[in-house]
């Protein structure tokens, strides 16, 4: 049981990402990640002693006052959110969003996929790492699949982690290419991949374009 998780930052923006790209959300950035990604652009979240614990009440209330301001939906992210169990975080999410029609804010979660699942969340983003592969359970649970696109050999990975979904799994998630930021070589290799493969598509840091949070 966790009464509190740390947390780098929360803000209410417009997903940038994936599917849901122009939708108001609430984002919770919880601290901790050990996947090392040389490329990351959240390195300051990776050490979770730099960042203060709040509790799961307040980050509740947060998220019930950010609905009320209009957002859609909440994005538990990080650092890597999984690296902490989302239980309990996730059901005082839904008890303090809940709705006259007993409905409550969607939960999204943006995850690499390396640890177990937690906290029932409505919609994962499972964006996979080549250096540290996902979880197979993960892979075969997310609505989205996002990669991240660097050189030649993500691309490869990529359709590798596409090919697992399709072999071994009953949902069919939407395929993003996301290149990775300031990375020419990563935008082209994206770009005419997508061109030539229908089922991708092309996912912008779209919140990076327009210089906000
Ligand atoms: C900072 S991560 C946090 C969530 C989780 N640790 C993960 O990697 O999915 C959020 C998203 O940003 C992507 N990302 C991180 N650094 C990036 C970069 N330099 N360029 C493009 N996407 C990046 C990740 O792959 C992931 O989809
Ligand atoms: N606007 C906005 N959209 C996002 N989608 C995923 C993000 C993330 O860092 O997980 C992110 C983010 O940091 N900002
Ligand atoms: S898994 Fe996510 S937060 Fe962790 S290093 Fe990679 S991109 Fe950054
Ligand atoms: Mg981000």
């Amino acid at each position: 049981m966790e009464s509190s998780l740390p947390v780098v930052e929360c803000f209410h923006s417009l997903q940038g990402e994936g599917e849901h790209a122009g939708r108001s959300a609430y984002f919770i950035r919880l601290a901790s990640c050990k996947v090392g990604c040389p490329w990351c652009d959240t390195k300051d979240s990776w050490n979770s002693e730099l960042h203060p614990q709040q509790s799961l009440i307040d980050l509740s209330t947060q998220t019930a006052k950010a609905q009320e301001e209009g957002a859609a939906f909440v994005v538990i992210t990080g650092g890597e959110p999984l690296h902490h169990n989302l239980d309990d975080l996730c059901k005082e999410i839904r008890k303090s969003t809940l709705n006259l029609e007993k409905k409550s804010i969607p939960i999204h979660l943006e995850t690499s996929g390396v640890d177990m699942l937690s906290g029932k969340p409505d919609w994962i983003t499972l964006s996979p790492k080549r250096h540290s592969p996902p979880r197979l359970d993960n892979l075969l649970s997310c609505q989205e699949l996002k990669v991240v696109i660097q050189n030649a050999e993500d691309l490869l990975f990529a359709k590798t982690m596409a090919d697992s979904i399709k072999n071994n799994g009953k949902i069919k998630p939407q395929l993003f290419l996301q290149a990775g930021w300031e990375n020419e070589e990563g935008q082209t290799l994206a770009i005419k991949f997508v061109k030539n493969n229908p089922d991708w598509r092309l996912s912008m840091q779209t919140h990076k374009w327009l210089g906000v949070l």
